[in-house]
């Protein structure tokens, strides 16, 4: 047994009245509202004004804070200009992260010191607006597409989904990315959120605390899986294949990407809703072997480990689905999270204190000379 917990596992290091992740009863809320609720009633909109502002929106507040983030999706042309010089082959996740730190370079709002709230909220709001145009004109621009001009008549998912296809999706489509876009919002102290709130606490900016985000958002054990579940579907190939593959990886100690929680032990709520998505679109399209063999390995992981499938396991299926390509999924979980770090930077920052936890020193106790270089 450790003297201290290792990855801050059970360390409560604040607090929050964003979101309430229940890890033993498998239930997740932000601001009071189940988010099975919140799927079946509201809309991202609605869920991103409820995280920056404390409440849901009524009626006309939810057209304004629509019509604010529609009209602040434009970019700065040395952004543009970046995203079409940017390497073909890059990451899209490290173009985000470099193109939203950009966007700091031209935001007279981002600058050190003590926060003014009334910036941070519009700067917040324009980074939300921006950050799934940077995804979108990236990937156009590596495929050596035109970059459609902005429009302000579509929702974010429609949106996101008119850019990266040049032509306007259906109606279905738009539903399950706002959907997906719900789910993924906000999530507690996880590592990406926490990264912000550190980064923020030391008065940094906004946009320093969302580049830290997105970095840390882009690891296979956190964000990353969900990529890294359609990499592992392919190699496997057959639904017949999918016993042998999972007892390989058991026997080598490899992990299973999109399976397993620090904090849930048991299901994933978000998991029931992305499965349902899955099957349907899967059926849809003729071609229910993905969702099989996600729930054949699904079915072995928790009979053989105890561990459950968590968010990124079949929102892969989702996205796969729906013709998106593998590496923008990790991007669209940071679109939809970027409300969450907008949210919980707000929050850390209304009673800031500077995170600073501590190591176990376990290296040489007796201090000793240096040797000269000769020596050495
Ligand atoms: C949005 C999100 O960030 S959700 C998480 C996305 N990440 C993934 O899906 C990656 C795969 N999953 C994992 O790596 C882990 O389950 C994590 C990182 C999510 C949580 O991990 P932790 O709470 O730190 O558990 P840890 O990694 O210490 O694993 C504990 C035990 O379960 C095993 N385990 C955990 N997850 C998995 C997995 N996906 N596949 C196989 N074994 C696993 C570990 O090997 C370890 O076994 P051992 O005790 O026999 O050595
Ligand atoms: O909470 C976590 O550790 C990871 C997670 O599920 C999320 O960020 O959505």
């Amino acid at each position: 047994m450790s003297d201290y917990a290792k990855g801050l596992e059970g360390v409560i290091a604040n607090e929050s009245a964003l979101s309430d992740v229940k890890g033993l009863e498998g239930k997740l809320s932000y601001l009071g509202y189940d988010i099975d609720d919140l799927v079946d009633q509201c809309c991202f909109g609605e869920v991103c004004y409820l995280l920056l502002n404390g409440r849901l929106p009524n009626a006309r507040e939810l057209k304004n804070f629509q019509q604010k983030l529609r009209h602040s999706r434009d970019l700065p042309p040395q952004v543009i200009e970046f995203l079409k010089n940017a390497p073909h082959d890059a990451s899209p996740m490290d173009v985000l992260r470099t193109g939203v730190s950009m966007l700091g370079l031209y935001d007279k709002r981002s600058k050190i010191g003590e926060p003014d709230h009334d910036a941070l909220y519009e700067a917040a709001i324009s980074i939300m607006a921006r950050v799934p145009v940077i995804v979108a004109y990236y990937h156009r621009a590596r495929m050596g597409l035109d970059l459609p001009p902005i429009r302000t008549d579509l929702s974010g998912a429609a949106h996101f989904l008119y850019l990266i296809n040049g032509e306007e999706p259906t109606e279905a489509a738009v539903k399950t990315l706002d959907i997906a876009y719900i789910i993924h919002a906000d999530h507690g102290m996880n590592a990406s959120t926490f990264s912000a709130r550190v980064t923020c606490g030391t008065l940094s900016d906004i946009y320093s605390a969302m580049t830290a985000a997105i970095g840390t958002l882009k690891g296979p054990l956190h964000g990353g899986a969900n990529e890294g579940v359609i990499h592992m579907l392919e190699k496997i190939g057959r639904e017949d294949k999918v016993d042998a593959f999972v007892e390989d990886c058991l026997e080598r100690k490899k992990k299973i990407m999109g399976i397993g929680h620090r904090v849930y032990k048991v299901l994933d709520p978000r998991a029931p809703h992305l499965q349902k998505m899955a099957i349907e679109l899967t059926e849809e399209l003729g071609e229910p072997k993905w969702i099989n063999m996600s729930n054949r390995i699904a079915e072995i992981m928790l009979e053989r480990k105890g561990l459950n499938a968590n968010v990124d396991f079949y929102s892969a299926t989702v996205y796969y689905s729906l013709g998106i390509p593998t590496d923008l999924f990790t991007p669209i979980f940071a679109i939809a999270r970027t409300a969450g770090w907008a949210a919980q930077i707000l929050e850390q920052l209304r009673d800031n204190r500077l995170y600073r936890p501590l190591t176990k020193y376990v290296g040489p106790q007796e201090t000793m000379p240096v040797p000269p270089m000769s020596e050495r």
